[in-house]
């Protein structure tokens, strides 16, 4: 039998509806553990927020490009939010196993350990909708577009076939940090 990944080089995939914090989770581990992680960078056909750069946050595309690469299966994920498509690709995904050892171990271990899964959930639906007009980067229609998959993503994540194996509520921002950290980096910190 082959022998199992250690758990520091599995890949983890964070979910959680628009606004939950997944970005500000994410920005502060990169910054405490330079050099830890890979990140794939997703496909997107929404328009760059200010300060976003095309390859960095998502690489932006026009809806004829992602339906495109739809056609050559080129997409591990992708799926339709409000009027953008959103998309993991292979190449994202082969991108990162070519930063940093522990990455490349998960991409050539005999068996691609799963990846664990995380939900990071908003406090309640009227915080989420607090912080994503608090973000002030989205226009009325997408916000209301955002906090009704909201509502459908949190349902389903409490049900049995949802494989998240940890759902960590972003109330208080350090605590629910430390418990994003702790599933993570776990022993390793
Ligand atoms: N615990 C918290 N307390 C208060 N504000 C928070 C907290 N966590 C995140 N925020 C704020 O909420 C807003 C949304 O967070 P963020 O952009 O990280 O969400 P996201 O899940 O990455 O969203 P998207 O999926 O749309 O990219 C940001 O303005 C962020 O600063």
């Amino acid at each position: 039998m082959a022998p199992t990944a250690p758990a520091n080089t599995r890949p983890i995939v964070i979910s959680g509806p628009s606004g939950s914090g997944k970005s500000t989770m994410l920005n502060r581990l990169f910054k405490e553990y330079p050099g830890k992680f890979g990140f794939s960078v997703s496909h997107t056909t929404r328009a760059p927020r200010a300060g976003e750069e095309n390859g960095r946050e998502y690489h932006f595309v026009t809806k004829e490009e992602f339906l495109d690469l739809v056609d050559k299966k080129g997409f591990v994920e992708h799926a339709k939010f409000g009027s953008n498509h959103y998309g993991t690709s292979i190449k994202a995904i082969e991108d990162i196993t070519k930063k940093g050892q522990g990455v490349k171990q998960v991409a050539n271990h005999p068996t691609f350990p799963r990846p664990r899964f995380l939900f990071l959930s908003p406090p309640s639906k009227e915080i989420l909708e607090q912080r994503l007009r608090g973000r002030g980067t989205d226009r009325e229609e997408a916000i209301l577009e955002r906090l009704k998959q909201a509502e459908a993503e949190m349902d389903f994540a409490k049900t049995p076939e949802s494989p998240h194996e940890k759902i960590i509520v972003n109330d208080d921002l350090d605590k629910a940090y430390q418990e994003v950290k702790d599933f993570i980096v776990g022993a390793d910190s």
